[in-house]
């Protein structure tokens, strides 16, 4: 097994809130790690300090076997961290071909026909070929979440993150979003899905993690962590002993 990501007791603060608390763990290559909490948990602060757009306190991130720690946002990017956002933010006046064709020129450095060639191959695979020369700002909004799996996957990444890509769909939408990153993790592609549509994360992921007060609580099979009553209790709001 290689570790593809290590983040070693990464701790952040904003004032009184600590949204990562010696948080520590590592994501093998290949793998699909599924990461929940109640709200405010620091998980999306965790995609920050993951791809650079936040420096953490203390701690150590360490991608690809290199501490990226010190490294801003876009050279974490050209080494093979995307991510997608949990409000979708492409381009709104640009098409979907456009907004893939910036992705696989800034972020993964492709040229001309090549760049071309690859973003064709990409919108097959999320399932946005038909909509290329539409512009951004009038997708639906499932068709947002795969312009956001576009975008990151034209950037060529090692590491996918997603950040709640699931939400806000309605459940045909959510079944037919989950085939995709089942096949984007099926090419190779390792994973951490931050997600509160659970059950999307447990048809996909291999392990998961739960994260509160920018702790981690729980790691472990996703079935049996979902069944745990420390994670019932904290995640769901039902009480341990209930
Ligand atoms: N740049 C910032 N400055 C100050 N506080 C911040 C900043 N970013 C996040 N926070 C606070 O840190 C806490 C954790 O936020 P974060 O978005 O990481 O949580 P989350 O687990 O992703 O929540 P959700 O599930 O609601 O998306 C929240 O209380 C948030 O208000």
């Amino acid at each position: 097994m290689t570790t593809i990501l290590k983040l070693d007791a990464v701790c952040k603060a904003f004032g009184a809130v600590k949204v990562a608390d010696d948080l520590s763990y590592e994501v093998a290559e290949g793998e699909a790690l599924g990461v929940i909490g109640p709200n405010g948990a620091g998980k999306t602060s965790m995609f920050n300090l993951i791809t650079g757009t936040l420096a953490p306190n203390s701690g150590r991130v360490i991608f690809a076997g290199n501490d990226v720690t010190s490294h801003n946002a876009a050279r974490r990017c050209h080494a093979g961290i995307a991510r997608s956002f949990q409000v979708p933010q492409p381009f709104s006046h640009m098409t979907v071909f456009e907004n893939a064709m910036v992705a696989a020129t800034q972020a993964a450095g492709l040229r001309e026909h090549a760049a071309e060639r690859f973003c064709i191959e990409v919108l097959e695979q999320t399932g946005l070929l038909a909509k290329a020369n539409t512009t951004a700002g009038s997708l639906t909004l499932l068709e947002r979440k795969r312009l956001e799996l576009t975008r990151a996957l034209c950037a060529k990444p090692k590491l996918l993150l997603l950040d709640e890509i699931a939400g806000g769909l309605t459940e045909a939408e959510c079944v037919s979003l989950i085939r995709t990153i089942k096949d984007i993790h099926a090419v190779g592609v390792t994973i951490i899905w931050i997600e509160h549509v659970v059950h999307a994360l447990l048809e996909v992921v291999d392990r998961l993690i739960v994260i509160d007060f920018g702790r981690l609580i729980a790691e472990g099979e996703p079935h049996a962590i979902m069944d745990s009553p420390e994670v019932k209790e904290i995640y769901l709001g039902i009480e341990a002993d209930a």
